[in-house]
């Protein structure tokens, strides 16, 4: 095979020279001139010139007589002048420069507007990650919810005001108000993901408020369906 190579190249006749034991690489050199016949020979360039020429050609006629139809080639700096160079030195990370410190050339540049440079604040109370019981998880909650268990603890609804929600308030026998609605919230204590304690404070009162407060996305309405009491009403006059 090499030595065909060989013969190929040099025009000897295959049989004429032995191969060699180790093959020797030829530099081929380009043509020197385009007048140069093309030999079909596939040997690499030392550079592979991806480059697009010109066009019409650098020393081409129309170049010369510069026709008003063959546009000028502009330099990079004459098609758009560089950004002003912002000066990092004076930056600090996550903090807006102030207007002054924006020189008017400055006032376009590439800077990010003022208020997404604004460091969020952290959440002013850290919420505390509970660790519920096994067998305990909201799914095991929504089990028990569908699985006919009485955990609501009344045999029908009720018109219920301050006075009698609040003797609901231990962990034995927990009422809450809600968006206007009374549930039972003895059975969802140990279920509650923020823990007890914590719903425990809602216990035979109005827990509206601290219930949107802290967590506003949670549909109490579905997660208590099965624990509804009641409804809250004002005290009634005597
Ligand atoms: C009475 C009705 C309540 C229901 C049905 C309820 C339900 C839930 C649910 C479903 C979650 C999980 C939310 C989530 O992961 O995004 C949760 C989390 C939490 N709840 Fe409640 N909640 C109630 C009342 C309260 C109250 C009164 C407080 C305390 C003031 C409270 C404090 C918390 C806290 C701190 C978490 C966060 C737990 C965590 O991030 O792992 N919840 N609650």
């Amino acid at each position: 095979m090499t030595s065909y190579l060989r013969s190929w190249l040099t025009g000897a006749p295959t049989q004429a020279t032995p191969a060699p034991a180790v093959p020797t690489l030829n530099r081929i050199s380009p043509p020197a001139s385009d007048d140069e016949a093309d030999d079909g020979d596939d040997t690499e360039t030392e550079h592979d010139d991806d480059s697009v020429p010109a066009f019409p050609a650098l020393n081409s006629a129309q170049r010369a007589s510069s026709s008003p139809s063959v546009p000028r080639i502009l330099s990079d700096s004459a098609l758009m002048p560089p950004p002003p160079v912002p000066s990092l030195a004076s930056r600090t990370p996550g903090v807006a420069p102030s207007r002054s410190s924006l020189s008017p050339g400055n006032s376009s540049s590439l800077m990010p507007p003022p208020t997404t440079t604004q460091i969020p604040k952290k959440p002013s109370k850290k919420r505390e990650k509970v660790a519920l019981a096994p067998g305990h998880s909201p799914l095991d909650w929504a089990a028990l919810k569908s699985s006919g268990t009485d955990i609501r603890g009344v045999d029908s609804l009720s018109r219920i005001p301050p006075s009698v929600l609040k003797q609901h308030r231990s962990k034995t026998d927990a009422w809450t108000a809600i968006n206007g609605k009374v549930y039972n919230i003895t059975a969802y204590l140990p279920f509650h993901p923020g823990g007890e304690r914590e719903l425990m404070r809602v216990a035979g009162r109005d827990g509206t408020e601290l219930f949107a407060k802290t967590h506003a996305w949670v549909n109490a309405d579905f997660m208590l369906d099965e624990c509804l009491v009641g409804f809250f009403v004002s005290e009634p006059t005597t």
